[in-house]
C-alpha cells in the first residue's frame, strides 16, 4: 500500500504501525517484504510506503513519531532525516546515512540496515573478506556502506568507476573514519589478477538497461560476485562469472536489511530457513512481474526430458507464484479418458502426437499458469508456436544422472520399455538439442529448490 502525504496526514493506526518513506517510491517492495517478515513472526502490524517530499520530511517525522513504531527510509530522504532525529548510532552517523528509525520512550534513533544487509549477505554465503582483495564499482551510497563495511572487515578495498575523483572522495571519506582501512582507487582495466570479491554498487544492469555492465571482464582470479541490483535477477556483471564462481543478486540485502529493520524494532532473531523461504517467495514475486513487464507473456511452460522435473517443478512454481498449475499429460488423460501408456498402445506415437497437438490447440489461449509439457510435446515446432504465444518456453536441462534416478522406479513411460538405460541415454542424446533450441531460457540444476530459484534467475 502506498499513501500520499495527505493520505498519511489522516491516518489513524488501528495496530502496531511502520512505514517506508521515500520519493519517489511507486516500485518498492518494502510492504510485501515487511508483511511477510511480520507473518514469519507471528506479529499482527501494519507496514506501508508514504510518498514523502522532500520539503514534507519534517512534518511526516512529527506524525510518525506519534503513530509509527519505526520507519524505513529511501531516497532522497537518508542523509536528510539526520536533523530530526534525537540520536543516531556510530555506523550510520559514519555511513551519513540512516534507512532506519525507532520510536521509543519519546526519543527517535536512527541506524542503517544497509550495511548489516550486506554483511549478512556474505555470511549467508560463507564468504570471508578478510585480507582479500575486494573491488566496488561506485561511489554512491550503496557503494559507500559496501566499502566501509569491506574495508572495516580487513578486505583491500578497491573502488573503481568512470569517474575517479568521485571514487577518491569515497576513499577518502572512509579513511577519515577508518584509519587503519585498507582502501585505493583503481581504474577498472587495471584491477589485480588476486581479486577474489567483485561488487557492483552501480545501477549499470538494471531493468531496461539489462545489457549494461560496470565492468567489461572479471579479474581471472575472482570468487564471487555480488551485485546489488535485483531487477534482472542475473545481471550483465553476473553473467561474465564461470559456474564455479559463486554470485549473488541484490535481493537478499533487501531481505535482510528489512529482517534487521525488525529486530531493531522488536528484538526479532528469524532463522535462515525463514528468511531463504521469504527470499524465495520475493523471488517468485520479481519473476511474475518481469513475465509481465520485460518478456509480456502470461504463463511459464517448461520443457525438457522426461524425468528431468517438469510436472514436479511445476506444480510447486505454480503454488509460489499463485498461478494455476496445468500437467499436459494429465490434461490428455482426462481429455481421452485413458492412460498415456494405453494410448500408444492404440493409435501409436504418431496417434498420441496428434493429440497432444490438439490439446496445445486448447491451452494455449489461457493465462496465469505454470504449463508442465510431456517430454515429446515441443518435438512439433506447431506445438512450440502455441505454448509461446502466451507463455515463456523454460528448459529444465537436468544432468543425465539425475534423471535416470529420477525415473527408476518408473514404469508408465511407453518410450521407456525394455534396456531403460540405455533406451533413455539414446533418446536424450536425440532430444537435448531439440529442447536447447527451442526454448526461450535453458536452467540447470539437481536438487528440487535449487531448479526453482533458477527458473526464478532465469526469468
Ligand atoms: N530434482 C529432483 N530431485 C529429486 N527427485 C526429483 C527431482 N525432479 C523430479 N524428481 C522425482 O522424479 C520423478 C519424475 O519427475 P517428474 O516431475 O514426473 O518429471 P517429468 O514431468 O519431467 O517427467 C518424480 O517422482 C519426482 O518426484
Ligand atoms: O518424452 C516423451 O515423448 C513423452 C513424455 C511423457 O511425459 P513426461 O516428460 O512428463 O514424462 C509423456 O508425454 C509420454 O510418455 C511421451
Ligand atoms: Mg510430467
Amino acid at each position: 500500500m502506498i499513501l500520499t502525504m495527505d493520505e498519511f496526514r489522516k491516518y489513524v493506526p488501528e495496530k502496531p504501525t511502520f512505514a517506508l518513506f521515500g520519493h519517489p517510491i511507486a516500485h518498492t517492495m518494502s510492504p510485501e517484504l515487511h508483511s511477510k517478515l511480520f507473518r514469519a513472526s507471528g506479529k499482527d502490524c501494519e507496514y506501508f510506503a508514504v510518498d514523502v517530499p522532500p520539503e514534507d520530511l519534517e512534518e511526516a517525522m512529527r506524525i510518525a513519531s506519534q503513530t509509527c513504531g519505526g520507519l524505513n527510509l529511501t531516497i532522497p530522504h537518508k542523509k536528510a532525516v539526520f536533523q530530526y532525529l534525537d540520536a543516531v548510532d556510530e555506523t550510520a552517523k559514519n555511513l551519513g546515512s540512516v534507512n532506519t528509525v525507532f520510536f521509543h520512550d519519546g526519543t527517535s534513533v536512527g541506524y542503517n540496515t544497509d550495511i548489516l544487509g550486506f554483511s549478512g549477505s556474505l555470511e549467508f554465503d560463507g564468504i570471508s573478506v578478510e585480507n582479500k582483495t575486494a573491488v566496488v564499482c561506485g561511489y554512491g551510497g550503496v557503494a559507500r556502506v559496501i566499502c566501509y563495511h569491506l574495508a572495516n572487515a580487513g578486505a583491500h578495498v578497491l573502488i573503481t568507476g568512470r569517474n575517479l575523483t568521485k571514487a577518491k572522495a569515497l576513499r577518502n571519506d572512509i579513511r577519515s573514519y577508518l584509519p587503519q582501512a585498507s582502501i585505493n582507487i583503481m581504474p577498472a582495466t587495471q584491477l589485480p589478477r588476486a581479486t577474489a570479491i567483485v561488487v557492483n554498487g552501480t545501477p549499470l544492469g538494471m531493468y531496461p538497461n539489462e545489457h549494461a555492465s560496470p565492468l567489461e571482464k572479471l579479474p581471472i582470479g575472482t570468487e564471487y560476485v555480488f551485485d546489488t541490483i535485483y531487477n534482472p535477477p542475473e545481471t550483465a556483471l553476473m553473467k561474465l562469472a564461470p559456474r564455479s564462481v559463486k554470485t549473488r543478486n541484490g535481493l537478499l540485502m533487501l531481505v535482510l536489511q528489512a529482517a534487521y529493520a525488525q529486530t531493531i524494532w522488536f528484538g526479532t532473531q528469524f532463522d535462515s530457513a525463514d528468511l531463504t523461504r521469504i527470499l524465495r517467495l520475493l523471488s517468485g514475486d520479481m519473476a511474475k512481474k518481469r513475465l509481465h513487464d520485460v518478456y509480456g507473456k502470461q504463463n511459464i511452460v517448461l520443457c525438457g526430458f522426461m524425468g528431468s522435473g517438469k510436472t514436479t517443478i511445476g506444480r510447486k512454481l505454480a503454488r509460489a507464484l499463485q498461478y494455476e498449475f496445468v500437467d499436459m499429460d494429465d490434461y490428455l488423460e482426462k481429455r481421452e479418458g485413458k492412460k498415456i501408456a494405453d494410448i500408444f498402445a492404440e493409435v501409436g506415437e504418431s496417434g498420441f502426437r496428434d493429440i497432444e497437438t490438439d490439446c496445445a490447440r486448447e491451452i494455449s489461449d489461457r493465462t496465469g499458469c505454470v504449463i508442465a509439457l510431456g517430454g515429446g510435446a515441443v518435438l512439433r515446432q506447431t506445438n512450440v508456436a502455441l505454448y509461446k504465444k502466451n507463455g515463456l518456453l523454460i528448459h529444465l536441462n537436468t544432468p543425465f544422472y539425475r534423471i535416470v534416478q529420477n525415473l527408476s522406479r518408473d514404469t508408465s513411460r511407453p518410450l521407456l520399455q525394455g534396456d531403460k538405460e540405455k533406451q533413455t541415454r539414446l533418446l536424450f542424446n536425440k532430444r537435448k538439442k531439440i529442447y536447447l533450441n527451442c526454448a526461450d531460457r535453458s536452467v540447470t540444476g539437481t536438487r528440487i529448490s535449487e531448479i526453482m530459484d533458477a527458473v526464478f534467475r532465469a526469468i
